[in-house]
């Protein structure tokens, strides 16, 4: 789906106050999966994440995700390899029926404290379509030449 594909759907952003003056969630390049994400920490009040800490840190958006599409967000490849940041509960699932502030859970797996400054783009979201299914609760299920095996079953 292009830029200027009319079917393109639309991601409605409610801006909190502590969002105030930030740019929003954007694809960095033409062809990026990902939309970064920035931290709405307050200016002057970085927080610091030492070195196995986690916090949730805000964005200062609410979103509002057309239904049958949730939001990923998932760690910036940058800050992993250089200063061991991820997301904790990567990819994190972000509902397209949830109304709060997104929020970004980062953990520091490196050596050093990573301080994040208000405005930093700690992580990116990638929007996905989402497949709801049935559950039916069953007494058997079909054969398969698989069976059960698996974990390794098939070798290295
Ligand atoms: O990285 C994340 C993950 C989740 N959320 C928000 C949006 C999501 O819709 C909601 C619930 O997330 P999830 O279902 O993963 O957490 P839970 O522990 O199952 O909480 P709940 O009982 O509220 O569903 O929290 C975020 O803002 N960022
Ligand atoms: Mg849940």
């Amino acid at each position: 789906m292009t830029l200027h594909d009319p079917a393109r759907p639309t991601l409605k952003l409610l801006r909190l106050p502590h969002g105030e003056g930030l740019d929003l969630p954007s694809y960095e390049t033409a062809g990026a999966a990902g939309m970064d994400l920035r931290a709405a920490v307050a200016e002057g009040e970085p927080l610091t994440l030492a070195p196995g800490r986690r916090a949730l840190v805000p964005t200062g958006f609410v979103m509002e995700i057309p239904g049958g599409f949730e939001a990923q967000i998932r760690p910036r490849s940058g800050l992993a390899f250089k200063n061991g940041i991820t997301c904790l509960n990567t990819p994190g699932t972000v509902d397209s029926d949830y109304r709060g502030e997104v929020k970004v859970l980062l953990v520091n797996l490196g050596e050093a404290d990573f301080v994040i400054e208000r405005g930093m783009r700690i992580a990116q979201m990638v929007i996905a379509p989402v497949t709801q299914i049935t559950v039916a609760e069953v007494t058997e299920t079909s054969g398969t030449g698989r069976g059960a095996g698996g974990f390794g079953s098939t070798g290295v």
